[in-house]
Parts: C-alpha cells; sequence; structure tokens
C-alpha cells in the first residue's frame, strides 16, 4: 500500500490515455465557491485506487461525479476518461460504471437468480443463454446453486456476493466501491474483500474504494489517496497556482 497525502499525487504508470484504464484528469469539484476536493490520477486496468478521507471531505461527492450524477448545487470541472474515451459528457448509464454499497441493494421480490438476469446486458439474448450466463456468475462468487433463493434468506456475505454478480454481470468499464464491507464481520470481510480485489484483476477492471479501514485498503492493494486532510494533500491543492505547478510531473504520469 502506498499511502500519498496529496490527492494530486500522479498515479502510477507513464502509460498513454489509449492504453485504458480510468483516469480523473484535473478534476476539481467546487461547493459555494470553494473547492472541495482536486485529484488528477490513473487507475490501470485491474488496480484499485483507495480514496479515504473525513466525513464530509467529498467521498460520494467523487463517485457521483465519475458516474455522472453530480448534484446540480457541485461545480466540476477536469475530465473523466474510461478505456481511452472521454465520457464526461456521457450519462451514467452510457457510462456502464458499476458501484457497489454498504447495502446489496437486491430486489426483496425477485430470486437471487432474477436479480442477476436483471443486470445482464440486453445485448445477450436468449432465455437459455441468459440463465447459464447467471448461473456462471454465480458459480464464481461461490454461491453455485442459489439462483432460486429467496434474498431474504441471504447471509451479509451472500448478499454482498450477489451484489458482486449482479455488478459483473453488466460488464462495468470500472466500479465505485463505496464502504461495501463496512457490514460484514471481520470474517466475512476478509474473504468478502479478497474475492472482490481477485475479481477487479482477473477481470481488469479499474476500481475505486472509498473506506475507512487501513486493512481495506491494504487489501486493494493500489495507492491510496487522502482527501480533505488537514495535512498537505488538501492544503496543497487549494493554493492558487499549485495545479500549474505540476503539470509537467502529471503529464509525464498521465501521457
Ligand atoms: N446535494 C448537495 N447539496 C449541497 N451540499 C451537499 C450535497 N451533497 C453533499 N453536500 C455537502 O458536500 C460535502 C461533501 O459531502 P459528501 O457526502 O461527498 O462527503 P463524504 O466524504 O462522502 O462524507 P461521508 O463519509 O459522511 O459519507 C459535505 O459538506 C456535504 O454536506
Amino acid at each position: 500500500m502506498n499511502l500519498h497525502q496529496s490527492a494530486r499525487t500522479p498515479a502510477s504508470g507513464a502509460a498513454s490515455d489509449a492504453e485504458g484504464g480510468l483516469i480523473l484528469r484535473d478534476v476539481e469539484i467546487s461547493l459555494d465557491g470553494r473547492s472541495l476536493l482536486a485529484l488528477d490520477r490513473r487507475v490501470l486496468p485491474g488496480e484499485t485506487l483507495t480514496v479515504m478521507g473525513p466525513s464530509g471531505s467529498g467521498k460520494s461527492t467523487l463517485f457521483a461525479f465519475v458516474a455522472g450524477f453530480l448534484d446540480p448545487a457541485f461545480t466540476a470541472r477536469g475530465k473523466v476518461l474510461l478505456g481511452g474515451r472521454d465520457v464526461s459528457g456521457l450519462t451514467p448509464q452510457e457510462r456502464r460504471i458499476g458501484l457497489l454499497f454498504q447495502d446489496a441493494l437486491l430486489f426483496p421480490h425477485m430470486s437471487v437468480g432474477e436479480n442477476l438476469l436483471f443486470a445482464l446486458p440486453a445485448a445477450l439474448k436468449g432465455r437459455r443463454a441468459r440463465g447459464e450466463a447467471a448461473e456462471r456468475m454465480l458459480a464464481e462468487v461461490g454461491l453455485a446453486g442459489m439462483f432460486l433463493r429467496d434474498p431474504a434468506t441471504l447471509s451479509g456475505g451472500q448478499a454482498a456476493r450477489v451484489a458482486l454478480a449482479r455488478t459483473l454481470l453488466a460488464e462495468p468499464q470500472a466500479l465505485l466501491l463505496d464502504e461495501p464491507f463496512s457490514r460484514l464481520d471481520q470474517e466475512l470481510r476478509e474473504t468478502t474483500r479478497d474475492l472482490v480485489f481477485a475479481r477487479i484483476a482477473e477481470r481488469k477492471i479499474p476500481a475505486i474504494l472509498v473506506t475507512h479501514d487501513p486493512a481495506d485498503a491494504a487489501a486493494a492493494g493500489g495507492d491510496v489517496v487522502v482527501i480533505g486532510a488537514a495535512g498537505r494533500g488538501d492544503e496543497h491543492a487549494r493554493q492558487p497556482g499549485a495545479e500549474r505547478a505540476e503539470t509537467p510531473l502529471r503529464a509525464r504520469a498521465l501521457r
């Protein structure tokens, strides 16, 4: 785990945009004329960037910006690039970014399998092919044979796995993980997060994790940025001219 106090520390790798991943380029989000957060990072395919910060520092706001549903109360500048493409002007649906939350948010009136079928891309045709894809994904998250289960009968860890399966079935271009393990007890937490990060690496999905738990950040294995901290990072980002001063470094990292 590499802990960077500055949210402006460039991401790893001197790759070109075309090499993909998730790029937050020169992002700055303000509220009531004050800078809330500034971030300039690349997350490579299969990597997870961890974002930490106190309550109110803007973690949910950052996710809303990346996913494309930022509240108009905020002003934002900067770009979101996915797989080499600028998606800043696209709707949340067009961006195809998956989200995982604390709560699994499964539809209670559907079976586990129906919850998964609902998420499958419409392009996959045929009842049988869709059913098989859902079954395969259930096996991949360690829940083989649970297609017909009522979500109400699942343990917290099982529900979290179904939520992961549902998110992966939609073939997301990136994943945003908002404290997805925080409701799980210690043992389940460890196995569930290992499973999540293994699938992310295997499928080469760039991901951002928001967590308060340093153990989650360590398990994610990627860089860590701290936003809204009283230390150098946020203060540095707010200084006039700080962005210009960082441009050559950033240019090296992102181009
Ligand atoms: N729709 C909104 N309109 C105005 N201000 C908002 C809105 N949503 C959030 N805020 C404010 O923006 C700031 C950042 O909020 P945000 O929810 O992103 O923080 P957070 O880091 O996710 O907090 P937590 O860890 O408590 O979830 C806070 O000061 C919050 O009060």
